[in-house]
C-alpha cells in the first residue's frame, strides 16, 4: 500500500500550476466515442481516473495514443459497440457512466458496469435513467451491469428532480445525436458541464445554454473529431488555496479561472486570508490568525462539496467555532474520525459538523477513505506537529496530479512510499 509521510510545520511558499480538471477530463474522454473519429485532448491531468478511462476505451476498440504527458490522441472510429463489463478495471471510478450516454448517442445502445466512485453517501443514477427513458431508451440493471438501448432515440423535455452534474452531462451526450430537440431543465451549472458542452459543440453538436439551468440540444446526424484543451481544475486549485492558507503560506497559483473559485475565495477572505487576483493567477497570503466561518456546500456557484473535506481541515485550527453543512451528500463526514486522531475537535450531527478550533493538530497514522478525504488529511498533515502517515493514497491518485511533487516544490516536507 502506498503512503504519504508528511512532517508538518512548513509554510507553503512559491508558485504552482494547476492541472486540467478531473471532472471535465473524465467526461470528455468518454465523449470522444460520439465523434467516431480522431480527437486530440490536451491539458489532461495525470491521474489514475484518466488512465482507467483510457484503458476502458482501448478495451472497447478505440486507439488511444499518448502524444505528450498531458495529451491523448483518441481515435474512436473502430469502436463497434460500447460495452465495458470488466468490473476490476472500472469499479473504482464514477465517470465510466458517461459511456452510457455517449454509447447511446452513437450506437443507440450501451452496457457498462454500475458506477463506483468515492464512497460519500448514496449516489443513485435514477436521474440519468429518467433522462434516457424520456428519450425512448429501455434501461435495465442486472448482475451489476447497466444496459441502455433505444430503437429510436428521440429528443425530449427532461426536468431533473435533483441538480445532478452526471445526469446533465450524460443526457446532453445522448441527446447530441437523438432525433429532434432535447431540453434539460434544472440542469447542473458546474464549470465542467460547460467545458463538456464546448467539446461536444466542437465535435459538431448543437448545444445551447450550458452554464445555465436550461440546456437545449438540437440533435445532429453526425459528429466529428476535434482538438480540445481541458479547463483548469477548480477543485485542485481550491485545495492548494486551502493548503496555502492552512500553513500560513504565500503561494501563487497559476492557470486558474478565478470566477470558478469565487465561493472559496470569499470564505478564505472571511477567515482573514488575502486572496489577490491577477488574470489567470491567484496569490494566497495568510499572515493573520484564521477566523472561524460557516460553510454550506451547494451546487455551483455555491461552495463545492468536493472542497468540504479539505476546508474542514483548515477550520480545525481557526479561532472559535465553525459550522460545516453538507447539503449534497449524506455521508461525506467519514474522514472526521481521522482528523480527530490528529487532535481535531469536531462534532458531526447528520449533515452538519461543528468544528471547535484547537490550538494545534498533532501528526498520526491515518487512512484516506476517499479522494477528498485524502486531500483533507494532507492539509491536516501539513499543519500538524510531527509526522503524519497517510494510507490509501490510491484514492488521492484518482484526482490529484502529482500532489506530493507539487507540494515539495512549495517547500512541504512530504515523501511518498511505494510498497
Ligand atoms: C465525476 C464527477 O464529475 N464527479 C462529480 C459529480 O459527481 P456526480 O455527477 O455523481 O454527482 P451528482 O451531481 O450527480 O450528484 C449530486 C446529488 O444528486 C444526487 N443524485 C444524482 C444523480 C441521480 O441520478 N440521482 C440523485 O439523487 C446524488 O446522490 C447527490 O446527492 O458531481 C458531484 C457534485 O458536484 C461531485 O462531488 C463529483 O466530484
Ligand atoms: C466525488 C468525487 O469524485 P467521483 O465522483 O469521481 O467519485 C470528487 O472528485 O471529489
Amino acid at each position: 500500500m502506498n503512503k504519504l509521510i508528511i512532517e508538518g510545520g512548513s509554510k507553503l511558499k512559491g508558485t504552482i500550476d494547476i492541472s486540467g480538471f478531473k471532472n471535465a477530463a473524465v467526461a470528455i474522454i468518454p465523449a470522444t466515442v460520439l465523434a467516431g473519429d480522431k480527437c486530440i485532448i490536451e491539458n489532461l491531468p495525470e491521474i489514475s481516473d484518466v488512465t482507467v478511462l483510457s484503458e476502458i476505451l482501448t478495451g472497447i476498440g478505440a486507439t488511444v495514443i499518448q502524444r505528450g504527458p498531458k495529451t491523448l490522441e483518441i481515435d474512436t472510429s473502430n469502436i463497434k459497440e460500447c460495452s465495458y463489463t470488466e468490473y476490476e478495471i472500472a469499479k473504482d471510478i464514477r465517470a465510466s457512466y458517461y459511456l452510457l450516454g455517449a454509447g447511446l448517442g452513437r450506437f443507440k445502445k450501451a452496457t457498462g458496469i454500475y458506477p463506483g466512485g468515492c464512497s460519500i453517501g448514496s449516489r443513485p443514477i435514477d436521474q440519468h435513467i429518467k433522462g434516457f427513458e424520456a428519450m425512448g431508451a429501455k434501461v435495465s440493471i442486472e448482475h451489476g451491469l447497466v444496459s441502455v438501448e433505444a430503437e429510436k432515440l428521440m429528443g425530449a423535455e427532461i426536468y431533473l428532480d435533483v441538480v445532478s452534474v452526471g445526469a446533465t452531462i450524460n443526457i446532453m451526450m445522448a441527446a447530441t445525436m437523438a432525433e429532434g430537440n432535447t431540453v434539460i431543465e434544472n440542469a447542473a451549472k458546474e464549470p465542467h458541464v460547460v467545458d463538456v458542452a464546448n467539446f461536444l459543440n466542437c465535435m459538431g453538436a448543437d448545444i445551447r445554454g450550458a452554464g445555465t439551468d436550461v440546456i437545449k440540444i438540437k440533435g445532429v446526424d453526425k459528429m466529428r473529431g476535434c482538438n480540445h484543451m481541458v479547463i483548469p481544475d477548480q477543485i485542485e486549485a481550491g485545495t492548494y488555496m486551502i493548503a496555502a492558507a492552512a500553513t500560513k503560506g504565500d503561494v501563487l497559483i497559476n492557470n486558474v479561472i478565478p470566477k470558478h473559485l469565487e465561493a472559496i475565495t470569499a470564505k478564505l477572505k472571511e477567515m482573514g486570508v488575502e486572496v489577490i487576483e491577477n488574470g489567470e493567477s491567484l496569490r494566497i497570503v495568510a499572515n493573520n490568525p484564521l477566523r472561524s466561518v460557516s460553510v454550506k456546500t451547494l451546487v455551483y456557484p455555491g461552495f463545492p462539496t468536493d472542497l468540504q473535506q479539505p476546508m474542514t481541515s483548515l477550520l480545525t485550527t481557526a479561532s472559535g467555532n465553525s459550522m460545516v453543512t453538507e447539503t449534497i451528500y449524506d455521508g461525506r463526514f467519514k474522514y472526521v474520525d481521522e482528523l480527530k486522531r490528529m487532535g481535531a475537535n469536531i462534532k458531526v450531527e447528520g449533515r452538519a459538523a461543528v468544528v471547535y478550533g484547537v490550538e494545534k493538530l498533532t501528526g498520526a497514522k491515518v487512512s484516506a477513505s476517499d479522494l477528498r478525504a485524502g486531500a483533507a488529511l494532507v492539509v491536516a498533515g501539513l499543519i500538524a506537529d510531527g509526522i503524519t502517515e497517510i494510507e490509501n493514497v490510491h484514492f488521492i491518485d484518482r484526482g490529484y496530479d502529482n500532489l506530493h511533487e507539487k507540494l515539495i516544490s512549495l517547500g512541504a516536507k512530504i515523501r511518498r512510499i511505494e510498497e
